[in-house]
């Protein structure tokens, strides 16, 4: 419950990113729920959302948001999205709710990228959080046989199909200490669509939630 609390706050101190009349990139999970049902409470008036996950769609679609395809969007100024985990320079593990594809794009179509969570996800190297790859299903063997020769343990995420079509494998067991070059790696496995680490593209603004307030940390 406490955690819950410590999400919503961190959804509510993102809403002063959001430009009225502008069009808004909406990432996935319990965070962003809190942060759409925020936007809706509090009247904000945004010309359309880009959203990344069907959830997302149909929360924002019953409060009465237009969401729009972000091929008829152009770039973003604002993308607000939660995380499974964030070390001290915003790079993030994302994915716990697969929807990692359409975040890395929405994320990479946006000028700012405001990441939520509550302060449990602040970690000083990732990998703790198992690694989120979505892939093409032929793949799923070939993909699970190349993580761990990067030293992972892949295990697939059981009865988990992505807005894509795709399974999931997760990868636990990695210390991620250069996030830059194993997502190149795993990018660079034939069948994977995306890796659910965000460290080419981090998040430019990390707000993290406890039940007592509120902190914002830069990337150090
Ligand atoms: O990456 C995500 C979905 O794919 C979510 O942002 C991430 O899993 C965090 O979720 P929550 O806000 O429920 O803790």
């Amino acid at each position: 419950m406490s955690q819950d609390l410590a999400k919503r706050k961190a959804a509510e101190a993102a809403l002063k990113y959001v430009v009225q009349g502008e069009m808004l990139g909406v990432g996935t999970g319990s965070t962003v729920n809190h942060f759409i049902d925020l936007l809706a409470e509090r009247h904000f008036d945004i010309q359309a959302a880009v959203s990344s996950s069907e959830a997302s769609t149909q929360r924002l679609l019953k409060h009465g948001f237009k969401v729009i395809e972000l091929n008829s969007a152009g770039p973003l100024s604002v993308y607000v999205d939660g995380a499974d985990e964030s070390n001290y320079q915003l790079q993030l593990i994302k994915g716990g709710g697969a929807a990692l594809t359409r975040e890395k794009i929405i994320a990479g179509a946006s000028k700012t990228f405001v990441c939520i969570a509550d302060e449990s996800k602040l970690v000083k190297t990732l990998g703790k959080f198992p690694l989120p790859v979505e892939v093409i299903p032929m793949a799923r063997s070939f993909v699970a046989r190349e993580l761990v020769k990067l030293g992972g343990r892949p295990v697939l995420r059981e009865n988990v199909v992505t807005d894509n079509g795709n399974p999931i494998i997760d990868v636990h067991d990695l210390q991620i200490a250069q996030p830059l070059a194993l997502e190149t790696a795993i990018n660079a496995i034939p069948g994977v669509v995306t890796v659910g680490l965000f460290a080419h593209r981090p998040a430019d603004r990390l707000i993290l939630g406890s039940p007592d307030g509120v902190r914002e940390v830069m990337p150090s």
